[in-house]
């Protein structure tokens, strides 16, 4: 432990904050559930649409409810003029994460909450807009194309790689990216959904709320984790070289990200997930060495810190497979998790109370104002 450090109370670590009914972690060590599912369960048997759909609305939807709800949301997949031009004032070489937040505060600006009863039509405009947002700017900075974000795809996970890539995704990528989505739409009271909550609780309207999350999400210590992740394992040549690189990362005493968690103690239940899916899309590319090299990396750090993978680590590598930009991963985190943070600020409103703390004072002692002449 760094010298110094106080612990009692330090991050509001193991401290309840309040009630929700949304999901569980860690409760039984390691788990993960969506209002009662596994998120393994959801992971195997269920489409994001059908988990959004769930965390929102409360139960899982009937074909009917999912057929109504992807074709509402595939509706809600266009921008306004007036966003699109915002988008295309943003210089390339901005953060997407602050892309997203510009985007969504714009997109408040536009079509504004007026009423908390609209709050379930602007979380479905937010859910189907995001990738649109993101990939309107990356492809006109990048690429300098304005595409057309209405594409026919079933799914958010397969519009979202159709936008990025200019052409449909294979099976397996548009599997991976909705077993992805699925794994990030919900975590009880992170640091970005603590946020939203924060600010719902002000009475303050949905675009504000999500707007603030997505700037908590940016953080490495938070989702810009998986990005963080990328940059440390791109250059690992093989498994050796990983664990020369991570050895000497530890004794300089940094962070390795992509590893450890607030919450759960010995493993994240989403590591396993995404991991068995980075394996298979390394299979399918032919070339296993960033598979590999963060597998070398998630044991030596067993063996050494007993730290263990959170849901960030193998997504670096899963995402990389998908030709996916590693500055666009955290966005893609964004497009999920929108989903458990409007769930959240519509719990914090259905039972509110204005979130507000207190502070042990550590400061000076009370003390009078030297007229500035004597200073
Ligand atoms: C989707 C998500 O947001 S998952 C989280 C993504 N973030 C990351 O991957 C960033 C790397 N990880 C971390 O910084 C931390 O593990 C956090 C922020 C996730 C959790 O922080 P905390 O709750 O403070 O961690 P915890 O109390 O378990 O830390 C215990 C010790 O392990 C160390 N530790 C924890 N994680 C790491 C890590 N990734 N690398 C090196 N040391 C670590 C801490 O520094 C601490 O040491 P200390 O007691 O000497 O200060
Ligand atoms: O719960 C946390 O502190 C961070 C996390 O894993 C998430 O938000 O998915």
């Amino acid at each position: 432990m760094s010298e110094g450090k106080k612990l009692s109370g330090a991050g509001l670590r193991g401290q309840s904050a309040g009630e929700t009914a949304l999901s569980t972690v860690g409760v039984s060590g390691s788990g993960l559930t969506y209002r009662g599912y596994d998120v393994k369960d959801l992971g195997e048997n269920a489409t994001f649409e059908e988990v959004a759909y769930l965390i929102l609305y409360g139960e899982l939807p009937t074909q009917a409810q999912l057929d109504a709800y992807k074709a509402k949301l595939k509706g809600l997949r266009g921008l306004p003029q007036a966003l699109k031009e915002v988008l295309e004032r943003i210089p390339a070489d901005t953060h997407p994460m602050d892309v997203m937040r510009t985007g969504c505060s714009m997109l408040g600006n536009l079509e504004a909450e007026h009423s908390f009863a609209d709050q379930s039509e602007i979380t479905d405009r937010l859910l189907a807009a995001f990738p649109s947002i993101i990939c309107y700017w990356y492809r006109f900075s990048h690429d300098g194309v304005r595409i057309d974000t209405e594409t026919d795809d079933d799914q958010i996970g397969a519009h979202f790689l159709h936008l990025l890539h200019g052409k449909a995704p294979s099976e397996l990528h548009a599997k991976v990216m909705d077993v992805s989505l699925i794994l990030y739409a919900e975590h009880e009271f992170n640091a970005s959904t603590f946020t939203a909550r924060v600010c719902a609780s002000t009475l303050s309207d949905m675009h504000s709320c999500v707007t603030g999350a997505i700037g908590s999400l940016r953080g490495p210590l938070h989702g810009g984790a998986n990005e963080a992740a990328m940059e440390l394992i791109q250059d690992m040549k093989d498994e050796a070289d990983a664990r020369d690189i991570l050895m000497g990362k530890l004794e300089r005493k940094d962070k390795i990200m992509g590893f450890g968690h607030a919450i759960y103690r010995d493993s994240d239940p989403r590591n396993a997930i995404i991991k068995e899916w980075s394996e298979k899309l390394a299979a399918a590319n032919g070339d296993d060495r960033l598979y590999r090299v963060s597998v070398a990396c998630e044991a030596l750090m067993w063996e050494q810190k007993k730290l263990f993978c959170n849901a960030d680590f193998f997504h670096a590598s899963a995402y990389h497979y998908m030709d996916i930009p590693t500055k666009l991963f955290t966005p893609i985190f964004v497009c999920s998790r929108v989903t458990g943070w409007a769930a959240h600020v519509m719990e914090q409103r259905s039972n509110n109370r204005i979130i507000r703390p207190s502070a042990d004072y550590v400061g000076v002692a009370p003390r009078k104002v030297v007229p500035i002449a004597n200073r």
